[in-house]
């Protein structure tokens, strides 16, 4: 069949002739030292982190078991938006929010840099399934990439290798992504810790399900699973199939009175999901367990509700602010072992540490950029996009439901952002189109998760800015058809939310965190029927008497100041919000316009 004889190539572990055709393209093209199925074995993680010991990418941790540390090369920290493009057919579909080149340029340009890029590597294909496998429909897709790195986290990120493989039949479709590094190694060549290219493409190509990613070993990057698969590709599914790909975490919320709602938030990057998916309420008698922290795909279930999945597997989640106070789970999550650490800093004695685990920091650290570090060093141990890596079901929190196919129903979407003035504490809209409008104008300051200047306000609509795979006026128009279609009783009532409002001293005017339950108790009070608000021109906001706040340990004019609604500080926010309409140009659905308009109006 080929001329080539490249190790591991003529391995038919699949009578899945397309994926085995695409394996021996992509062999032919990249050029590895052989080719490995990954089956998702502990013996091939074993196999693999011990590799990645010797070739000094991975430190084993002494204090954590089975756990490892990471220092990425210095450049390759966070997703690049400036160099990740939608390549639809027609330049319309992708939009003025997504970089757009045309596909077959594209695949001109990248089959160059591919070629002969995995020689002297090991090519890995990676069969995955995002979200529980034995769904009806699995959403399956192959990665193939040259970086153990990415072996080994996609074991935790994913359903993955010989039990995903099994549901691929003979024919099933599944989503193609390709993944190298662009460092190959030449005969005798030493390997550096971690390889990667000044040159990267993160590409995907909608209308084949298709992604092609060079260059980076960064998670968002590089685990294709995730952002490129399960929010750029599958946004663009559920747009042709009527469902949702939602950049949000899924909570489930209990009550005293053992009365049951699950909630959807999206959250911008590093802006609070992971935090608010394993919250500890405050609050007496209330519960909070966790099913996902980044993603969820929602669909109409029979009854008329929309049902939630994650379709991930592990947590990717932000290092630095993580501690026992704001995030115990997280704590108890990774404390257990199994995971990796990627950019925080290594202690001493072989355990990690991050800016804001302790009050105190060590005394001598390696920090992220393997140097010496004390605490005068002057700069943080940690890159602020540190991470970590680890399994959802080692989750003491992990809701009982969170691997069930059918999902659960959503009772309330959360939109949020960063943002130091303007958008309070919490507002409810007043029905599903101006929680869509909401939601379309959402704004957030910018963070370390993206390459790029950090706290510059930005609209970052449904926090999906980065990773709507059409034209955002398209995916406007499919958010406001979702209510449209639906019984309006059955729909998630949509909320507003800032953690983060300052007061003028720029302290968080809110203690946030296992605080944050106040406001989720509000909310499905007020699905319940049961909590008052008051009626501003923005939509529907407490005052101070009327969210829980016994026992808070916050000054009360603090509260009320995060409550505040300030008619000229949203006056001042119509011309950015008509300069994004105006950015999204004639595809921006005249609801939306509409619901622009009557804001002007009650604002007067
Ligand atoms: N002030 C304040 N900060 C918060 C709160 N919740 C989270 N944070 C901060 O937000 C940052 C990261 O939040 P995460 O929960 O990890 O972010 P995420 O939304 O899961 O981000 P991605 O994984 O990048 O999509 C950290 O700096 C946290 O300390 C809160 O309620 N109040
Ligand atoms: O994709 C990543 O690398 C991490 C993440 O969740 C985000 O940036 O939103
Ligand atoms: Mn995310």
């Amino acid at each position: 069949m080929t001329a080539v004889t490249i190790p591991g190539l003529d391995q038919t572990p699949t009578d899945h002739q397309d994926l085995l055709s695409w394996v021996h393209e992509v062999a032919e093209l990249t050029c590895p030292d052989q080719v490995v199925w990954a089956d998702g074995s502990a013996d091939e993680w074993d196999r693999l982190t011990r590799k990645l010991v010797d070739a000094g990418t991975f430190v084993p941790l002494r204090k954590k078991p089975n756990s490892f540390w990471a220092a990425s090369d210095p450049t390759d920290v966070a997703r690049v938006e400036e160099r990740t493009f939608i390549c639809s057919v027609d330049p319309q579909d992708a939009g003025p929010t997504n970089n757009w080149m045309d596909p077959a340029e594209m695949k001109a340009t990248m089959t160059d840099l591919y070629r002969g890029s995995m020689r002297g590597r090991t090519m890995y294909v990676i069969p995955f399934c995002m979200g529980p496998l034995d769904a009806e429909k699995p959403m399956l897709g192959v990665e193939i990439t040259d970086s153990e790195y990415v072996v080994v986290s996609m074991h935790i990120m994913t359903r993955m290798g010989t039990k995903a493989l099994a549901r691929f039949g003979h024919d099933a479709p599944y989503v193609k992504a390709l993944h190298s590094l662009g460092a190959p190694l030449e005969p005798g060549q030493d390997d550096v810790a971690w390889p990667c290219n000044e040159t990267k493409y993160i590409t995907q190509f909608p209308e084949e399900r298709m992604i092609w990613s060079y260059g980076s070993g960064y998670g968002g990057n590089a685990l294709l699973g995730k952002k490129c698969y399960s929010l750029r590709i599958a946004s663009v599914m559920a747009r042709d199939e009527g469902w949702l790909a939602e950049h949000m975490l899924i909570l489930k919320l209990t009550s005293p009175e053992r009365k049951v709602h699950y909630i959807a938030a999206a959250f911008p990057s590093a802006c609070g999901k992971t935090n608010l998916a394993m919250l500890e309420p405050t609050i007496p008698g209330w519960k909070v367990e966790t099913l996902g922290d980044d993603i969820a795909w929602m669909r109409f279930g029979e009854d008329g509700r929309l049902y939630a999945v994650n379709p991930e597997n592990g947590f990717f989640g932000v290092a630095p602010g993580t501690d026992y106070h704001t995030n115990p789970n997280a704590m108890r999550t990774i404390e257990k072992g199994n995971s990796l650490f990627t950019n925080v800093a290594l202690t001493d004695d072989g355990d990690v540490w991050w800016e804001g685990m302790t009050e105190q920091p060590p005394a001598h650290l390696t920090s992220w950029k393997k140097r010496d570090w004390t605490p005068e060093a002057g700069e943080p141990s940690s890159h602020p996009n540190s991470r970590y890596c680890t399994p959802i079901a080692q989750c003491d929190i992990k809701a009982p439901e969170w691997d069930d196919p059918q999902g659960v129903p959503i009772s309330a979407i959360f939109f949020g952002g960063r943002r130091a003035t303007t958008v309070p504490l919490v507002t409810e809209s007043r029905d599903w189109q101006h929680g869509v409008f909401m939601g379309a104008t959402l704004s957030s300051e910018t963070t370390a998760a993206a390459v790029g200047q950090v706290g510059v306000v930005r609209r970052d609509p449904m926090a999906m800015l980065p990773f709507i795979g059409y034209h955002a006026g398209d995916y406007f128009q499919h958010w406001i058809d979702t209510g449209k279609g639906a019984d309006a009783d059955k729909l998630p009532r949509i909320f507003y939310v800032n953690w983060f409002r300052r007061g003028e001293d720029k302290r968080f005017l809110w203690p946030g965190f296992g605080e944050n339950s106040r406001v989720l108790k509000w909310a499905v009070e007020r699905i319940e029927g049961r909590a008052a608000a008051r009626e501003t021109p923005i939509g529907y906001v407490p005052t101070a008497d009327e969210l829980d706040l016994a026992g808070l340990d916050a000054p009360r004019e603090d509260v009320e100041a995060a409550l505040a609604f300030d008619a000229d500080e949203w006056r001042a926010e119509i011309p950015m919000i008509e300069e994004w309409f105006a950015k999204i140009g004639r595809k921006l659905p005249t609801s939306l316009r509409d619901e622009l308009e009557a804001l002007k109006l009650r604002l007067g």
